[in-house]
């Protein structure tokens, strides 16, 4: 009888243990963290990042993989670097990475997270997302305002032309940025937002390009908030002081709509249809704060991206004058030589669009794009992510994976004509190409900015001969860091016209 006690309580025992060893190695191997460097005390992996972020980070996936974590300071991070990393992260776990990290060097530039790309995900996201979607910058809405487009690429080329007659040289960013500032102007607020190319959009360009030069800065602060108080690096200081110039242009540019409300009066804008909207049938509503952040994202956003995608585009077609010259081809057997491009010519220009994905895939304007964040736990790849973990998707990693792309380095737009390639765009389902991202916070703007880089990379292709404006200098094709990745030295370039004088009117 002693005996069975004994032998019951044993097996009940062995039972016990059992089945707390096995909860204890379940929890140990469901805690697995992906692998990733181990860093330095209070720092993390930070002293590893170096200038060229994108670079660091990439040379880092070599060594610990496509799913990386890494400690920067007291923050989580972990990195995405193939196309089945990020599909893993923006597809399976989409909604609980739908957040944004809370700005903290951005603090201002994003009213405190009162914008619309640093919101989390919520109802006024949703709201911000819907009115954008409905006014701006949904397929319906890009229809109706594609006579502004025309206009302003249209001035953009004669400006060009009027350079050509003075042989002064054409800075390609700059003109397109004012071009497309001018686009969103006329489209938001009724208004060109430069009336000139000169020292006024220049000023502008000029705090646009340092935003994102700023904002893309590793700040120590953010990665460590118990001392962003500091701000070690500066870096919150210079975006406050570029977001006072900025918040100053927008604050004029309401007041005075608000003015000419009356000039409207039946053809709204879409400042005038959001303000009409500002609150939902459920009742969440649009502070003037948010309103700001609204308009400010856009022009930040909406100006400096697909420019400087361009300018990409068409420095690397001056290292390779075959490309550009087939690209004039094609348009010339579609458009002639007595009209300029329209966008209705575009499904009739494949190799136009293959530069398009190409320059997308080797030169992406954010080669990290947003970081996502998540508040919750969650698991990848067997992997745990633990809660309050930031996500970096490095668009520009992917886009030179040697695993996808065939001689990852070199400008090739024939790469999308034919075979498995062709079938792959740039609009998030093709994980290997996502330079707008993927998911519901995919680039609300990825249509306009495609039209813009295709339009516009188009209409300068077809308008003119290029040659750079010192021949004898070497192209210089180095990237320049930040929230942005421009060339770090402006492509300046001579231009000839090549279609009827009348085609430029
Ligand atoms: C070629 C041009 C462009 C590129 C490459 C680009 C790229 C991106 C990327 C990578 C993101 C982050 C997506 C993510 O979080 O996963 C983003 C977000 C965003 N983009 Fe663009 N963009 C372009 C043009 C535009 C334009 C023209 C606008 C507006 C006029 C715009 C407005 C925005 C906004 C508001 C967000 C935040 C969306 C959100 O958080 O829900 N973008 N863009």
């Amino acid at each position: 009888m002693a005996l069975d006690i004994v032998l019951i309580a044993g097996i009940l025992l062995g039972v016990v243990v059992h089945l707390l060893l096995r909860r204890r190695f379940q929890s140990i191997r469901r805690l697995r963290l992906p692998p990733g460097p181990s860093g330095v005390p209070i720092l993390g992996a930070l002293p590893q990042i170096g200038p060229m972020p994108h670079a660091s980070l990439a040379n880092l996936a070599l060594r610990y993989g496509p799913i990386m974590y890494l400690r920067m300071g007291t923050t989580g991070v972990v990195v995405a670097s193939s196309a089945g990393a990020s599909r893993s992260f923006l597809k399976a776990l989409d909604l609980q990475f739908a957040n944004r990290p809370s700005p903290i060097s951005g603090k201002d530039v994003s009213y405190d997270g009162q914008d619309f790309v640093f919101a989390n995900y919520g109802p006024r996201w949703k709201l911000l997302r819907k009115l954008a979607n409905l006014h701006f910058l949904g397929s319906k809405a890009l229809t109706e305002w594609a006579p502004v487009r025309c206009d302003e690429i249209g001035r953009m080329l004669r400006a060009m032309l009027e350079s050509s007659r003075n042989s002064r040289p054409v800075m390609v960013s700059e003109a397109m940025v004012y071009a497309s500032a001018n686009i969103i102007g006329q489209v938001m607020l009724s208004r060109r937002v430069f009336e000139s190319q000169g020292e006024e959009s220049n000023q502008f360009k000029d705090a646009i390009t340092e935003l994102l030069a700023w904002s893309g800065k590793f700040s120590i602060g953010d990665f460590v908030p118990a001392i962003a108080w500091m701000d070690l690096q500066g870096v919150q200081r210079q975006l406050r002081r570029v977001h006072v110039k900025l918040d100053a242009l927008i604050t004029a540019l309401m007041a005075e709509h608000e003015v000419t409300a009356h000039e409207r009066e039946g053809r709204p804008d879409v400042l005038d249809l959001v303000m009409a909207n500002r609150v939902d049938a459920d009742g969440v509503s649009l502070s003037d704060v948010n309103m700001k952040g609204f308009i400010s994202d856009m022009f930040i956003a909406g100006t400096d991206t697909s420019s400087i995608i361009i300018e990409w585009a068409l420095a690397e077609m001056l290292r390779n004058p075959t490309i550009l010259q087939r690209a004039q081809d094609e348009m010339d057997e579609v458009i002639g030589k007595n009209r300029r491009l329209e966008e209705s010519d575009m499904p009739n220009l494949p190799y136009l669009r293959a530069i398009c994905k190409e320059a997308l895939r080797l030169h992406p304007s954010t080669p990290l794009g947003v970081p996502h964040y998540t508040f919750e736990a969650c698991e990848v790849d067997g992997y745990h992510i633990p809660p309050n973990t930031r996500l970096i998707v490095n668009v520009w990693a992917i886009g030179r994976d040697p695993d996808v792309w065939e001689h990852p380095l070199e400008f090739k737009p024939e790469r999308f004509l034919s075979g498995r390639n062709a079938k792959i765009e740039p609009l998030g389902n093709d994980f290997e190409l996502i330079p707008f991202g993927a998911g519901r916070r995919i680039c609300v703007g990825m249509h306009a900015g495609l039209i813009m880089l295709q339009y516009g990379l188009g209409s300068l292709l077809h308008s003119f001969h290029w040659q750079l404006a010192d021949d004898v200098e070497k192209l210089d094709m180095k990237e320049k860091f930040g929230a942005v990745l421009p060339k770090a030295v402006p492509l300046k370039a001579v231009v000839k016209p090549r279609l009827l004088e009348s085609a430029y009117m």
